[in-house]
């Protein structure tokens, strides 16, 4: 499997290469530049450029007869694999995507049989080359000599004139290549009792939407995201949580999660239930059906919290327990729990996707090239060790960490991770999940790495912020030297403090200079190179001088030779964009072999992060679609939540968050190691969204009870409200929980967000005297224990409840009509003939039954999209379709398979 997506990607790769060189002949006889010139491109950044030619991005390259990474031996190796990689992220990034792996297995099997129509056929398709890799000459120029650029090398000054002498890029007709393939491929490692669940597409979205031949696959694929069946994420996002290898019923900590996509697989695990079926071994509905295992997906940053609510609404799913604080104070908790076998820890998994620069995302953020910065990960280092090390602490003995980041530099992954191992002294050890992952290509983590930074002390954001406090400052002084000038004192020598400060707000000469590969790869001229644009090497830690010492950490330099041996990480992974025709990343994968000791030395290591600020335009903001892997806004230093803004919660109630800073909600403490935490125990400013859940006024139950007949069963104590306010809704919060989060004092320590599914809301219509009606939402958790108003439908009534608006009685069966009208107005539960004690299925639907014999469904539309869908599935074919001709290849007619 590995050989064939090498394979597959290379040989795509080289195809189109081989389709440029004729244009490419053309267009230099043609445009008078004789071929000699050098195309500029817009994806480029000089000091990029230069940094990672330095540190050895190019230095090593896939064998496919070995199947292997090995070191490049030569000049035209390494030029090659650069050439290869900048093709590469050039490219529009293929779009990805995953089948539901809770899905029930009947329709899982539909879907992925849909599928091969697409996977597994080829067909002839035109497709557009882009044009950042057509300006490139061809699989020749591959391993050819590299073009001189008339630039290179001589940027002895950034301002150098010649520097600028460039060409622009030819984007004249576009490249047209015909291509045969199958418009999705496999992704092999992302799958589930030996069926891939993961798919790449061959061709990019543009490509898909235009092209008539692939017409029915981009149909297909908007049909089964709307109905939930797959989700589009990308092929490198996929693949933290399955290195974290977590099994259903487990414990799992995603540390900084939003906006999602990482905490969705894991749920599809974890939140898996232990008896798929609901019934026991005869036969009968078990009532406790619920998932054993949680996953607390926690983000600093409210708002992209709620995007991960909103995100993770669609599982349904009452194992996840969304929080909101600083990861690297997240409370630890007594573990009360029988899952720990030590004190310390209480997770059987940690995620710590860190925020990071994001540079291997540059082909969908193209901002990267633009804003590209050094300094921006040295700066996010202590921040991501220090994360890394909460979660490390946080995971029980026995346990695995994963530490992943969508960056390429090793001031972000193998500085990081050998840190981690240094202070947690034999506490945590590297693991190759490598075997377990077919088809994944990555190469190995690095050992030993240089330590640059660049020359400008502020990073652009940075720069920005002061220039606007500096005006500031400046108005205020100038008033101050109007006042004195009237008083007679001489203002002068401040004046020269004041141009002293402007300097520094220069924008770095070195961001002007333009893109140019390495004429050489001589190590000695590399090393020139990265001078010339800027850069400063450090041998170690004592080199750094005073002032640089807060930026460039002893933390970031490579471990000594002992220390190497003992890492091992070049089990890390490691995954160039050429690789696997993906973005880049790193995956490191710690397994907790004993409690860690922090010790007032490895706090040396980390120290604070005061004072560092992280360039903002490096990290980009929120990106809504395949937003996977978005890379985040951060000011250290000033971290806090107080920009809130009305936010969407829930079933579409509109929360209104106060503004409200961590200190103004919680008490501050200084932890043993002087760090700051914050127990949110003094809530001074309170809304309803950041609420703890509690148990409701026992007055509330009776109502309920007597109306939907509850038995004994009903576990009250796991239905919940929020603490202030009226008790609108009430939660179904899983025992797992209630018991090991909740109960151990949770919402004492950090902002919950949300948590549980609505099982009932507060009844506002007229039609009945019930005090609550039930919910959709956590209908499955209810309805075992419900024993009055349930109607049962055969397959054409339950399909006719399925409606938006007001149904009348006359449109059912006569058996059903009579239900209806046995029934005093108000809520029920309609289940679908055959399925009702199939809770895996939820083939049941929360209505109303109006007083004017019609009743509605309480379904959301998208909702009721998904189980029409899986009725389809399920081989119903509704009498109107059937009449129509529509799905004639699985007509039968008002019935599902097995009736
Ligand atoms: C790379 S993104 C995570 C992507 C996410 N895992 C996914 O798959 O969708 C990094 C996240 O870390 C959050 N973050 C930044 N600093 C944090 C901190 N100190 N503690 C927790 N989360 C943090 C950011 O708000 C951002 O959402």
């Amino acid at each position: 499997m590995g050989k064939n997506w090498g394979k597959w990607n290379r040989k795509r790769k080289v195809e189109e290469r081989t389709a440029k060189v004729d244009k490419k002949d053309r267009r230099d006889k043609g445009n008078g530049n004789g071929g000699g010139s050098y195309n500029v491109v817009p994806n480029s950044n000089a000091k990029f450029e230069a940094y990672y030619s330095l540190v050895g991005l190019h230095n090593s390259r896939y064998d496919i007869d070995s199947q292997q990474f090995v070191p490049c031996t030569s000049d035209e190796e390494k030029h090659a694999e650069r050439e290869l990689f900048m093709a590469t992220v050039s490219d529009i990034l293929p779009a990805s995507f995953r089948v539901d792996r809770s899905l029930d297995p009947t329709i899982q099997n539909t879907v992925l049989e849909e599928l091969q129509q697409f996977v597994g056929k080829e067909i002839e398709l035109e497709v557009e080359l882009p044009r950042r890799s057509a300006a490139f000459g061809g699989m020749k120029n591959l391993l050819a000599k590299p073009t001189k650029c008339t630039n290179d090398n001589d940027v002895e000054h950034p301002n150098n004139e010649d520097a600028t002498t460039t060409t622009t890029v030819d984007d004249e007709v576009p490249t047209i290549v015909k291509k045969t393939i199958a418009p999705a491929k496999p992704i092999p490692f992302i799958s589930c009792n030996n069926k891939v669940l993961g798919f790449q597409l061959s061709v990019d979205k543009r490509t898909l939407r235009r092209n008539k031949s692939l017409e029915p696959l981009h149909t297909w694929l908007k049909i089964q995201t709307d109905c939930g069946h797959i989700t589009r994420q990308e092929t490198v996002s996929m693949i933290p949580p399955v290195v974290l290898d977590v099994k259903e019923g487990m414990s799992v900590l995603d540390m900084c999660a939003a906006p999602g996509s990482k905490t969705c697989q894991l749920l599809e695990v974890v939140g898996g239930l232990p008896n798929h079926s609901g019934q026991d071994d005869n036969g009968n509905l078990v009532h406790a059906v619920e998932p054993t295992g949680y996953v607390v997906a926690n983000d600093s940053d409210t708002k992209r919290a709620y995007m991960l609510v909103t995100q993770l609404r669609r599982m349904n799913s009452p194992s996840v327990f969304v929080t909101s604080c600083d990861g690297r104070f997240f409370p630890i908790l007594d573990d009360k729990s029988v899952r720990g076998t030590d004190k310390e820890g209480m997770f059987d998994r940690v995620l710590c996707d860190v925020p990071c620069s994001g540079d291997g995302t540059m082909r969908k953020n193209p901002g990267i090239w633009k804003h590209w910065n050094q300094l921006g990960s040295l700066a996010l280092h202590p921040l991501q060790l220090e994360i890394a090390l909460r979660g490390a602490r946080l995971t029980h003995v026995g346990g695995y960490l994963v530490y992943s980041t969508c960056s390429m530099n090793p001031m972000e992954n193998e500085s990081v991770v050998a840190a981690l191992l240094r202070i947690a002294d034999g506490a945590l050890v590297l693991e190759d999940p490598r075997g377990r992952m077919d088809g994944l290509l990555a190469r190995p983590g690095w050992s030993t790495w240089r330590v640059l930074r660049e020359s400008s002390s502020r990073t652009r954001r940075a720069r920005k912020d002061l220039k606007k406090k500096h005006n500031a400052k400046m108005q205020a002084r100038r008033k101050e030297w109007e006042e004195k000038e009237m008083t007679g004192e001489n203002p002068a020598e401040e004046q020269m403090e004041d141009k002293e400060e402007e300097e520094m707000f220069e924008i770095s000469p070195y961001d002007t200079v333009p893109y140019c590969p390495p004429a050489t790869w001589d190590e000695d001229a590399l090393v020139e190179r990265t001078k010339s644009l800027g850069f400063v090497e450090y041998g170690s830690y004592d080199d750094v001088e005073p002032e640089w010492q807060q930026r460039v950490r002893a933390s970031c330099f490579p471990p000594t030779e002992e220390e190497a041996k003992t890492f091992q990480l070049h089990k890390c992974l490691r995954s160039l964009p050429q690789d696997m025709d993906t973005g880049g990343f790193f995956v490191a994968l710690l397994k907790k072999v004993k409690p860690i000791k922090v010790s007032n030395d490895a706090t040396d290591w980390i120290e604070t992060t005061d004072g560092l600020e992280v360039d903002s335009d490096i990290n980009g903001k929120v990106n809504g679609e395949g937003s996977a892997d978005a890379t985040m806004t951060e000011t250290l230093t000033t971290y806090d939540q107080s920009d809130d803004s009305p936010t969407e919660l829930g079933g579409g109630e509109d929360v209104m968050l106060e503004d409200a800073t961590e200190e103004e909600n919680g008490e501050v403490l200084k932890a043993s190691d002087g760090k700051t935490e914050i127990l949110h125990t003094k809530k001074k400013k309170t809304d309803l969204s950041t609420e703890s859940f509690i148990q409701p006024d026992p007055s509330i139950w009776p109502p309920i009870v007597e109306e939907y007949g509850l038995a004994p069963t009903f576990p009250k104590d796991q239905f919940m409200v929020r603490e202030s306010g009226e008790a609108k809704v009430l939660y179904f919060i899983s025992k797992s929980i209630k018991d090991e989060l909740i109960d151990c004092g949770i919402q004492d320590r950090v902002r919950v967000i949300n948590s549980g599914l609505k099982g009932f809301e507060r009844c506002t219509l007229q039609d009945s005297t019930a005090s609550h009606r039930l919910s959709q939402e956590g209908l499955q958790y209810v309805l075992p224990h419900v024993t009055k108003r349930v109607l049962k439908a055969n397959t054409d009534d339950f399909y006719n409840c399925v409606k938006e608006g007001f149904v009348p009685f006359d449109m059912f069966t006569e058996p059903f009509q009579k239900g209806l009208d046995a029934l005093t107005p108000g809520c029920f539960i309609v289940t679908l003939d055959g399925y009702e004690k199939d809770l895996a299925k939820k083939m049941f639907l929360v209505m109303w039954r109006r007083p004017n014999k019609m009743v509605n469904c309480f379904v959301s539309k998208v909702e009721m999209e998904a189980i029409l869908s899986k009725m389809r599935a399920l081989g119903y074919v509704a009498k109107e379709a059937a009449a129509d001709g529509e799905c004639s290849n699985k007509a039968i007619d008002g019935t599902l398979d097995g009736e």
